[in-house]
């Protein structure tokens, strides 16, 4: 499903060459949940931008469904990311003058999808996360765990191959936290989702079925569960 093969990155600022990534490789299988783990500055942000195909690696690999993306051109990819791979955010990043159902119909209409399919699907995922009686209401009408479900809700209406969520649970409380994460959870099991989630909480990487340890740019634990991995 997705591999990651000896991928560097550095950023250059002038003559001032920053290495961020070095020599990265694990896969991830179909239907797993994997976390990617690591403190402030370890290089995740840097990881998940390279994985989802919004920056291009100094060097290394990453495929997708067995398709390379750093050598996809500019509009490929594009297209590649709006119909193969979904996107959860910490801040929801939802539009607020559309409602809860035209958020998540909202990917559909860049495939060109015709309203009436838009609105079955929209609807169906609505339910599955457990918000099928808030389909009409506006972003601001929710509370914070709601709207990650719609933007859950959003992620997933294009059926796509893998979902990275970016850190899905940082504005949440402890109990909202654990909820989303169940629901994660449930879409995995039930829809066999694959999920790779950026976390730097311990917590949330401890739920997984397995967790990718970044240290200072370098895989220092895959595999292992947060509490061995220290
Ligand atoms: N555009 C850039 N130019 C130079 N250095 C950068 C740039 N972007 C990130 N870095 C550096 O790369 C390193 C990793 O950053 P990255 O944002 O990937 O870490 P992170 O693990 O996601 O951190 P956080 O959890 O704080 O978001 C940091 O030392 C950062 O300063």
């Amino acid at each position: 499903m997705l591999i990651v093969k000896q991928l560097s990155h550095s950023f250059t600022n002038g003559a001032e060459v920053t290495p961020v990534l070095q020599h990265i490789d694990f896969r991830v299988e179909k239907g797993e949940m994997v976390a990617l783990l690591g403190s402030s500055g370890s290089g995740k942000s840097t990881l998940l931008n390279l994985m989802a195909g919004l920056m291009k690696p100094t060097s290394g690999s990453i495929l997708i469904g067995g398709q390379p993306i750093e050598t996809m051109s500019e509009n490929r990819l594009a297209e590649f990311r709006r119909t193969h791979i979904g996107f959860i955010f910490q801040s929801y990043e939802l539009i607020p003058h559309l409602t809860v159902r035209e958020n998540v119909e909202l990917p559909l209409v860049f495939q060109s999808v015709g309203p009436r399919t838009r609105r079955e699907r929209a609807l169906k995922l609505l339910a599955q996360v457990g918000l099928a009686d808030k389909s009409e209401l506006f972003p601001s009408q929710l509370s914070g765990g709601q709207q990650q479900r719609v933007s859950i809700a959003r992620s997933l209406v294009t059926m796509p191959a893998i979902v990275f969520a970016d850190e899905p649970t940082g504005n949440l409380d402890t109990k909202t936290e654990r909820e989303i994460i169940d629901l994660l959870h449930d879409l995995n099991a039930n829809l066999g989702i694959t999920f790779v989630i950026v976390t730097h909480e311990h917590e949330v990487a401890r739920r997984t079925q397995r967790i990718i340890q970044l240290r200072d740019g370098q895989l220092v634990e895959d595999g292992g569960w947060a509490g061995e991995a220290g």
